[in-house]
Parts: C-alpha cells; structure tokens; sequence
C-alpha cells in the first residue's frame, strides 16, 4: 500500500505539472504563434486542453492496474505495468504513468480473464472514497484467479445522488464490445432497464471522440434524448471523461425552426408521424414545379438568344431525374439553361466568359422562367399549404378521415410541424450531418422522427439505444429492424443487454412478470445488484398515503423518487417529483409510485424500473393483476 500511495503522489504531481503547462501555453501561446488566424486556433486549442485537464475531478486518478507476465501471449506489453484511468498522464520525461481507458492497451482491463488472460498475470482494482484511495483487489488471472470483486459490487450498489456517474472503472465486457465498436459501423441496442444502454451510448461517444478525434471535431458528435431533464440528468457525464465538445440535445431542440406554439389532436399528432406523410410532403413540393409557357428569349444589346419551349421540357426533365434536393435542383436548371444560351452564343462567335454567365443567370427572362417552372420556396409555404388543404398532395396516400385530422385552421405551429417542416427542408437543401449520432430512447421516435436523424447521419453513423418493451408513444416502435430502416441504417448490428445494474432482484421479479404480458419480443432482464425491497400500501387517502412512504423513504441515503400523476410538493431537495412519463431514462434510490392502475402496462414497466434500492407502491384503486406481489 505504501507502495501505491508514493505511485499516487507521483500521478498527482504530474497532473498538476501539466496542469501548469497547459496554462502557461494558454497566456504564452497566442504571441508565440506566426499570423492571427494561427494564432486563434492554437490560443482555442490550448484553452480547450486546460479546461479538459482542470475538469478533471480531484478525485480517483486511476481505477486499475495490469501488470502483464512474460508468456507470448503478452506480445509487446511482455513484464509491463501500466495504471489505467480516466485520462492519460505523463511524467516529465514524458512516460506515461496512467494510461487513457480508451486507449488499445486498456482494453485488456476489461476483458481479460482467467479463462482467457490475454497476458495478464495479475489485474489490480482500486477502491477510492471521497477522493482517497481505500485499497485495492487483484485478480492472479494467469493463475486461473478470478473472483467477484467487492469494489466492483459496492461501485454498482453506492446510492445514487446527482447526476449520472461515468462507468469506466467497471465497464463490463458485453458494454466494452459495444462502447468500442468502430466508428464506421452502426449499432443498436436493445437494452432492458437498466442495463447500461445510456452509459453504454456515453462512453462509445467519448471513446469515438478520442480515437477519431480530428475526424469528428470536424463533423461533430451529437446526442439525442428524450427530454431535457433527462439531458440534464447525463450532462455531466462527457465532461467527467474529458470530452467537452458534444452536442446533447432533445430531439424538438434539434428541429426548433419556429416556435411551437399549438398542440395537435392525438389524430392529427398520428398521422403527421406516420412514414406516409414523407411521400406527401414531397408530392406537396413537387406540385411546384411548373410548365414552361413558351420559348425562352433573352436579349442583349442587338443579340437574341431562344431555347425552344421543348428543349426546355427536356431540360427541366433531365434535373428532375437527377434526384437532387429541390433547392440543388432549381439551381442546377438555372445553370443547364444558361449552358445552352452559352453554347449559342459560341456557334455564333461570341466568347462567353464568366461575368456573361452569371448576367445571363440573373436575367429577368430566366429568372422569370424557373419562378414559373422551378420557384424557390421555403419549407412554411410547403407545410403551411399542405395543412390548409391536405387533399391534392395526400389523395391517394392518405384517408379522408387521416386528411380531415391534419387540416387545420390556425397559422401556429405544433411539434409535429416542425418534424414536417424539418422534412421539406430536408427535401430542398442538405441539412447539417454529424460524424456520430448516439439517439437514446430510440424505441419512441416516430417514423418521421426517425428520417429527421437519418438525414444528419447519411455520411456518419449511429448509436441506437433503446427498449421495445419501454415505447410508449402511440408510434413507439415494434421491431428495430424496421426503425433502423427509418433511420437509414437498415444494417445497424443488433445486440442485446441483458445484465441489469440498477434495478434490485424483488423489483425486477415484479417487472419481469409484467414484461410477460406487454407483448413484445425482448429478452428478460437479470439483476446484478442485491435483492432490494418492494412494499405495497393501499389507503384510501393517498396524498397522505404518499407523504408517509416519502417520509420513511427519506431516512435511507440516496435520490427519492415521486412517480405522480398527482400534484405533490415535497421540501426535501432528495425527493423529485414528476409524472411516470418523465421519468424516462432515470433513477432513484427509492421510488414512490403512486396509483398504478392509472398507467397503461408500458408507462408502468418504465416506472416499476426506475428503482435502484427500493420501491414503494401506493395505491387506492386495485392494482393491475400483472404487478401484484408474489405470494
Ligand atoms: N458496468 C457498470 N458498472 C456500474 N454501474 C453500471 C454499469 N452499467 C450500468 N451501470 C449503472 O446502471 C444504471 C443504469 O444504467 P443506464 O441508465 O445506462 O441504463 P439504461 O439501459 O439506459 O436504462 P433505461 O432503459 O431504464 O433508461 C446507471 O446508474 C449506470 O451507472
């Protein structure tokens, strides 16, 4: 121990060291480097690298160690040592004494074992509490040693306040295969509750990031969520693995290019999610375009330059056939035109150059032409005119009935519109696209939700994390190989979580019984945590009902959730309080359900498994056959 204790001195001293020199480049870096433009990138990248290195918490600087044996199988690593932590450390010579988790070496870390040791003689992990190093368990793995380890289990079972924790130091191998997937392929997966899909999407991202890391500042990394407290809940999660720069936003951020300021009808909501209203929107764009209504003529000084009506036709014909985007397309037309002007012009002697083209382009006689065959429009006008009167784009595709519910008859927006008008942009011009794209919660994305993501990840890939037995929208998906396909990636590689880290044994007993009757063709879920504890109360005052459970449940440590539909105020800032269709994606130690019955089976599997220790369930009415407590 003392040992380590002098090794972890050493680390510290070699943070700050560091610490230290990326400050000093900071207030040195900008006079040093040649002209301003340089000069700007290097004083951004400088900051950027202190602010990484100070946001590193005080806290554990390793979780592991490898030492590796002497055999073959040990390749280069042969009689090494390496510490392996949340970020890379180097001495002053510039060795390094921790070694990233992302990097290739560390790998081993998470998946060697006694059956297959991959060099390994011994794994030591570390405990820590509150910043000091408690201790430390090793695993003689090239002696067939392998044990279940105590700091793993307490890592798991600690309380849980706050936001969400990073998971690097007990990363289970089936989450290893996944976080370090290559960057060029997708996946999806299908993780019951609990299971680590939300860490898992986390650390690929930062794990991407560092083995990408100039490929994707360049076209960015984003992460999709459900709701902004569940944003909320993960922010802190990249930045406590050194990756600042990640866009985490929910899905209606993303496309909030007007305001919302309307709710649909259900009815309306459902059919302007559903994948047909995609051919609509481009029936609606495409009824655009236009004849021409003659000949084009264009003068200039005694000049005369004509394009037949015909040859006009053909034109506009062969754009449409290139399958650009509408705005690509209108452009393309404008400079097809102009080419043939431009061939006239020279089988008559003239020398177009470069200003002729661009005169002639602009010219009235052509710029009245594509308003009449091709006109700019933006995506409001589309939209605007499709829900007015959906019938001449949707006849055909949708019903009447389907028609009657998307018309309407106020100018406002609604945050199905916005999925709409991201479509038709999407229809006219190219949208921003990400390297990397990590959507959480994938199971309830409509249809058109879905082509919204599959339009900024054409050139990227994705991360699906979801659970079918979770979907609660009235579009939730049914089988992932046809979200993937919603998505664009029909190819995506699927695998399954099955290992749960939150949910207790008499929890999950409750939620797997109930998981029986949803419907749905998804594995269930074993616990890796301890049994926890489950209690039913039925009262006929449930408000006071409620205040009891939330009393007893804050005389244990951790996060109290409330699953209400209820208003119920609580002073205790342990105790959140939110509808069961908030609490998507979240955890508390203790949960307080109150009234189930007023939950379709789906909402009430998500609520039963936000529980990380216990569950109380507070009822008046009966409570649904699925979740009655074992005899
Ligand atoms: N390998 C691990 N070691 C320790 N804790 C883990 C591990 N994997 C997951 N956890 C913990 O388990 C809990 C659940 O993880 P997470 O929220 O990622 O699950 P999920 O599959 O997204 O769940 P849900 O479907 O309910 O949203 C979190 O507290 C997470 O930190």
């Amino acid at each position: 121990m003392e040992e380590e204790r002098a090794y972890l001195g050493a680390a510290r001293a070699a943070l700050a060291r560091m610490l230290d020199l990326a400050r000093h480049r900071v207030a040195t870096g900008e006079q040093v480097a040649g002209d301003r433009y340089t000069a700007e990138t290097l004083g951004r990248m400088l900051r950027g690298h202190a602010k990484e290195l100070a946001e590193e918490p005080d806290g554990p600087l390793y979780f592991g160690r490898l030492r590796f044996g002497d055999g073959a199988t040990a390749g280069d690593h042969g009689g090494q040592t390496y510490y392996i932590g949340r970020r890379h450390i180097a001495d002053e010579a510039g060795e390094p004494m921790v070694i990233d988790w992302r990097a290739p070496v560390s790998r081993t870390f998470y998946r060697a074992s006694a059956r297959d040791p991959m060099g390994v003689a011994v794994r030591r992990r570390y405990g820590w509490r509150e910043g000091i190093l408690t201790g430390f368990e090793d695993e003689r793995l090239s002696q067939g040693q392998e044990g279940t380890s105590r700091i793993v289990a307490e890592e798991i079972e600690r309380p849980r306040v706050g936001p969400m924790r990073d998971i690097v130091a007990t990363i289970q191998p089936e989450q290893d295969d996944l976080v370090r997937a290559g960057l060029d392929g997708s996946v999806c997966v299908q993780g019951a509750p609990g299971t680590g899909k939300t860490a898992v999407g986390l650390h690929r991202a930062a794990y991407l990031l560092y083995t990408n890391r100039r490929r994707l500042k360049r076209e960015g990394v984003l992460v999709i969520g459900p709701n902004p407290a569940f944003l909320r809940y993960i922010s802190a999660v990249l930045p406590a693995l050194g990756e600042v720069d990640v866009a985490q936003r929910t899905l209606d951020q993303l496309l909030a290019r007007r305001p919302v300021s309307t709710t649909d009808t259900d009815a309306a909501a459902i059919v302007k999610h559903d994948a047909r209203m995609a051919a609509v929107l481009a029936r609606a764009l495409y009824a655009r375009l236009g004849e021409p209504a003659g000949p084009l003529t264009v003068a200039e000084d005694s000049a005369r330059w004509r394009v037949s009506e015909h040859a006009l036709g053909r034109l506009i014909d062969e754009v449409w056939q290139e399958s650009l985007p509408y705005g690509i397309g209108r452009e393309r037309l404008r400079s097809r035109v102009v080419g043939l002007l431009r061939r006239q012009a020279e089988a008559r002697g003239y020398a177009p150059g470069a200003a002729w083209v661009q005169r002639m382009g602009r010219s009235r006689p052509v710029r009245d032409l594509l308003d009449r065959v091709w006109p700019a429009v933006r995506p409001q006008e589309v939209v605007s005119a499709l829900l007015r009167d959906p019938s001449e784009a949707a006849d055909g595709i949708l019903t009447p009935a389907e028609q009657e519910a998307i018309t309407r008859r106020t100018t406002r927006w609604s945050a199905a519109d916005l999925v709409l008008l991201d479509e038709v942009a999407g229809l006219i011009n190219h949208p921003e696209t990400y390297g990397h794209i990590i959507v959480d919660e994938a199971q309830d994305l409509s249809p058109m939700e879905c082509r919204a993501l599959a339009r900024r990840s054409v050139h990227g890939s994705l991360t699906v994390l979801g659970d079918l037995a979770q979907g609660t929208a009235p579009w939730a998906a049914t089988n992932w190989s046809q979200q993937l396909t919603h998505l664009g990636k029909p190819d995506a590689r699927l695998v399954a979580l099955t290992a749960g880290f939150r949910v207790p044994g008499a929890v999950l007993a409750l939620a797997n019984r109930l998981l029986a009757t949803l419907d749905v063709d998804v594995p269930p879920t074993r616990a890796v945590r301890g049994e926890g504890s489950v209690r039913v109360r039925r009262s006929d005052d449930l408000p006071a009902a409620t205040a009891a459970a939330v009393r007893e449940a804050l005389a244990y440590e951790g996060s109290v959730g409330v699953l209400t539909r209820e208003p119920f105020v609580s002073d205790s800032d342990r105790v959140t309080v939110l509808p069961p269709a908030m609490a998507k994606g979240l955890e508390f130690d203790h949960v307080v359900l109150v009234e189930p019955a007023d939950l379709v089976p789906r909402l009430l599997y998500v609520a039963l498994t936000r529980a990380v220790s216990r569950l109380d369930i507070v009822h008046r009415r009966p409570l649904p056959p699925a979740i009655h407590p074992a005899p």
